[in-house]
């Protein structure tokens, strides 16, 4: 959904997204790229046209705040690149934390300027815009995807050749890279891979109608549930694969753990159910599944086989420390799962000693301010012999904002008192 935005606001000529996908990132996102200078032609639930400005982006008069979304920041970062003037972008501490500020190197090295403002409580910057972009860059590949994803996309609109050169390789979250070139070239962007990166030449976007799949994390908490429960199925209605790599990988990684995905193309559903597991011990390597990790070790404890998580370090560059966080939660809860490392002492994933656990729950879980970190722990609480409460579910919409609709439908037995602090209690 968010690419769709901004690709259609790098267009100019109409673009349409059939079944849009509205958390609060996405709405963030639709309502920057229309102060960038992007109109609404025509919305309804179904579908939503706009009208981009190409290579016009306007300045707008206040900043753009992405809040707590790297990936709204650092593409917006790029997108002001393009404008001719000074754009502001302002995002909340937990950004500051993360590699967000000191990667946008890329915006210099093509002719424009970036300059951090941040406090110690907020992370502001100030870019400073060229419509004479142009030249090579150099992306570090090795904390985040999305970098590499922000270049990309704005790459066609330089005014000369931009050459990207990347630190390792196309180093962690490649499909999520592959996703962004599909996108691009489906519009008519020239974009090569070459031995270190990529070759961007000089072009527009054209419009386009782009339908927005289903989204495959939101997919992992009901696997998840799948996962804990003693017994039972879930059927996903109205389900549509993504192109994403990310997402075969993530299907494939639930059935060696005894979870079979069915898809039926003639009636678009995705059955979930429990089936023998492919092996006694999963090895997964998770440098290309970044956001189901959290969900990942949720259910890791529940599988019949034993499980290890390797190349999950980047995963601590999101939110919070996701690896950090899930595990020590996990464990308060009771679960045996426990940090693995590189050969430098760097947290590199986890592991769990044995096959299925009963743990006991009945604590309070702490979800950091994060979405993802809430849903797989409460995937984890409808496993646990006591009820768990877990704070932080006012931060649901960030991408899942009918979180507890679906859940109920499921038969989750869960009380969602919606108190200040969003306390989810499941019990079983
Ligand atoms: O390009 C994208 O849409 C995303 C890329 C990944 O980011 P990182 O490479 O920073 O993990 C992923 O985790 C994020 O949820 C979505
Ligand atoms: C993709 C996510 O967000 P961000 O854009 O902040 O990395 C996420 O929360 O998984």
């Amino acid at each position: 959904m968010q690419r769709s935005i901004l690709l259609g606001l790098l267009a100019n000529t109409p673009s349409v997204v059939l079944n849009p996908a509205w958390s609060s990132e996405a709405r963030s996102l639709f309502e920057a790229a229309q102060r960038l200078g992007m109109t609404v032609a025509d919305q309804t639930a179904h579908q939503v046209s706009f009208c981009g400005v190409g290579r016009s982006i306007q300045v707008p008069g206040t900043a753009l705040e992405s809040i707590g979304s790297a990936f709204n920041l650092r593409t917006m970062a790029a997108v002001a690149a393009l404008a001719r003037g000074d754009t502001i972008l302002e995002g909340n501490a937990s950004m500051l934390a993360r590699p967000v500020r000191d990667y946008l190197g890329f915006i210099t090295e093509l002719g424009g300027d970036v300059e951090d403002l941040s406090t110690s409580r907020n992370l502001r910057i100030r870019v400073r815009g060229s419509r004479r972009l142009g030249g090579t860059a150099h992306i570090d590949t090795r904390h985040s995807s999305q970098v590499l994803t922000s270049l990309l996309l704005v790459a066609p609109l330089a005014e000369d050749p931009v050459r990207i050169n990347c630190s390792q390789g196309r180093g962690v979250g490649q499909g999520y890279v592959d996703l962004t070139v599909a996108m691009m070239r489906e519009r008519g962007a020239w974009v090569e891979s070459t031995e270190s990166g990529f070759v961007v030449r000089p072009g527009m976007y054209r419009s386009g109608v782009h339908e927005i799949a289903s989204d495959f994390t939101a997919l992992s908490y009901l696997a998840g549930t799948v996962a804990t429960a003693e017994s039972g199925h879930v059927t996903i209605r109205d389900y549509i694969p993504s192109q994403l790599g990310p997402e075969r990988e993530f299907l494939h990684v639930l059935r060696q753990l005894g979870i079979r995905t069915t898809h039926d193309p003639a009636t678009h559903t995705l059955l979930i159910e429990r089936v023998e597991p492919t092996s006694r011990h999963v090895e997964i390597d998770a440098r290309n599944i970044p956001t189901v990790v959290p969900t990942l070790a949720a259910m890791a404890p529940f599988v019949e086989p034993r499980v290890t998580v390797h190349h999950a370090a980047h995963v601590n560059n999101h939110k919070c420390r996701r690896v950090d966080m899930m595990l020590e939660q996990l464990r308060h809860m009771g679960c045996s799962i426990a940090p693995t490392y590189t050969a430098d002492g760097e947290v590199d994933g986890f592991g769990t000693p044995s096959g299925r656990q009963e743990p006991v729950g009945g604590v309070t879980a702490e979800s950091h301010g994060d979405h993802r970190i809430f849903m797989s722990l409460a995937t984890a609480a409808l496993g646990a012999r006591l009820s768990t409460a877990i704070n932080g579910a006012e931060h649901l919409h960030a991408s899942f904002p009918d979180y507890f609709t679906v859940l109920e439908r499921v038969g989750a037995d869960f009380d969602a008192a919606r108190t200040p602090d969003g306390v989810l209690s499941p019990a079983r």
